[in-house]
């Protein structure tokens, strides 16, 4: 077994991608060179701010501070101020508030699902609000211009709204541009609906802090005018990278998921990944790895798999991480290099029963990356309730925990078989803290396979091309 062990517990194991058979020993030995390199850019990233050849929109040099977020100090984006204002909020919506709807899109919505799921899961919205221990219900809302599901969502709160007086909706608008199409449509629908059902609504902007002039943005200026409570998402931190940020934790908080220990853990992560030596730092050692396997064996997609239904949503979060910010035309010179490697969502064991026969005998051009966790306090065990026929007795009397383990062990085991690779995150819990490192650890992984591929991982001019198209649509359709 080739792992990496933290002393929280956090392990990195690429027994199933490290090796004669996947990347080398030799083939990582010739790359120190460039590693080294990464690192220590990413290092004066972390102290200055600056990773050069990164670019803002419109063309100006422009600051990387993800690496800030873990470290709650004074100057800092997180501040003991900041924290405890979103802790403020949390205080003030428990018991008060019945419903909030989060409405983000990209970065201002992925990373805060991910905190909902893994505190809130799937049945949150039918528990009672003593089961939630006061924590409104939640819906994500931005995240698509979907009429079928804006006209349910509303249907739900006309109707809940009927089972107790004084009936409130929080509405937190999160958008770091400030007018998006997707969240900025769907909260005026939501408004205009909540009003004409005589329904409180209130609302809560997580938005750009500039204030006034030319860099205020829209969802800035309105929440001012309308006296709405204003949370940060400073310069310098991209959407990809946010949930760190007011823009993550405000989902956090919200639910009741433990956002200091969130930011302990991904704190943690940051001082491991701070070490030079490849085998103590999981951040350079998932990069330099992925890097080497796209690169000399042709495996540039990257299936994130966990083994848990509700990290489906980290897999989606890690997409547009991923594909955003490796996903480039240009290098740092201007070079055409059409770089990338391709995210697919998949979740064991569901995925085992749709994608894994393309795993197991499709092109030669995946890593499977795993996430699993060790310890489940829900653990549930199958009766023996059919021991008369084989087929059940087989894994009756087992915990749903180690048949789920099983089944990942057998997949990887399936897939080396082939000569193809694997490797597997492995989570002590699914607590906040070894989230906060998981999370973490992956934003720091592609700072460093940027620097690997030479391309600007902070930037992504390409989404750029189809807004303007949808502008003149748009336009279009108000001439008509
Ligand atoms: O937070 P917003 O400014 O509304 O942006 C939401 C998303 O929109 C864009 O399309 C970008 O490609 C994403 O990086 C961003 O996360």
């Amino acid at each position: 077994m080739t792992q990496l062990k933290l002393r929280s517990g956090f392990t990195f194991d690429v027994t199933n991608l490290y090796g004669p058979k996947a990347v080398t020993e030799e083939e990582v030995k010739a790359f120190e060179p460039v590693y080294t390199k990464a690192h220590e850019a990413v290092m004066n990233m972390r102290k200055t701010g600056i990773m050069p050849g990164h670019l803002s929109k419109d063309g100006e040099p422009e600051e990387v501070l993800f690496p800030q977020l873990p470290y709650i100090e004074e100057g800092n984006i997180n501040s003991p101020e900041r924290i405890f204002a979103l802790e403020e909020l949390a205080r003030t919506t428990r018991n008060r508030v019945d419903t909030v709807v989060f409405l983000g899109i990209g970065g201002s919505y992925l990373g805060g699902k991910v905190l909902f799921d893994v505190q809130c899961g799937e049945f949150w919205n039918l528990k009672s609000t003593e089961e939630r221990k006061g924590f409104p219900k939640a819906f994500f809302a931005g995240n698509n211009v979907d009429s079928h599901k804006m006209t349910g969502l509303i249907h739900f709160l006309k109707a809940d709204s009927h089972t107790k007086p004084n009936y409130t909706v929080m509405a937190v608008v999160i958008s770091k541009s400030g007018s998006t199409i997707e969240p900025m449509s769907n909260y005026m629908v939501l408004k205009q609906a909540m009003n004409d059902a005589g329904i409180a609504l209130e609302t809560v902007a997580v938005t750009d802090p500039h204030d006034g002039g030319e860099k205020e943005t829209l969802l800035h200026g309105l929440a001012k005018k309308s006296g709405w409570p204003i949370f940060y998402v400073p310069d310098g931190v991209g959407g990809r990278f946010s949930v760190f940020s007011e823009v993550g934790l405000i989902v956090g908080a919200l639910t009741g998921f433990d956002i200091r220990q969130f930011l302990d853990g991904a704190r943690d992560m940051d001082h491991a990944c701070q070490n030079p030596d490849i085998w103590q730092n999981p951040a350079l050692l998932n990069s330099v790895l992925k890097f080497l396997a796209g690169k000399n064996h042709g495996r540039d997609l990257e299936v994130l798999m966990p083994y848990a239904d509700n990290l489906k949503s980290l897999s989606e979060w890690y997409i547009q991480l991923l594909a955003e910010s490796l996903g480039k035309r240009l290098d740092k010179q201007g070079n055409v290099v059409n770089y990338g490697r391709t995210p697919i969502v998949a979740v064991g064991t569901t995925d085992m029963h749709a994608q894994t026969q393309e795993h197991q005998e499709g092109p030669q051009d995946k890593v499977v990356q795993f996430v699993s966790v060790e310890n489940w306090p829900d653990d549930v065990t199958v009766p023996h309730l059919y021991d008369e026929y084989p087929k059940l007795a087989a894994f009756s009397g087992l915990p749903l925990s180690q048949i789920l383990e099983a089944a990942r062990s057998s997949n990887a085991e399936a897939l080396a078989g082939d000569g193809r690779p694997s490797a597997n995150y492995i989570l002590p819990a699914l607590t906040p803290y070894h989230l906060g490192e998981l999370m973490f650890m992956l934003c720091l992984s592609i700072a460093y396979e940027g620097e690997y591929a030479n391309v600007d991982a902070f930037n992504q001019p390409g989404v750029e091309v189809y807004k303007k198209f949808l502008g003149g649509r748009l336009k279009k359709l108000q001439e008509k």
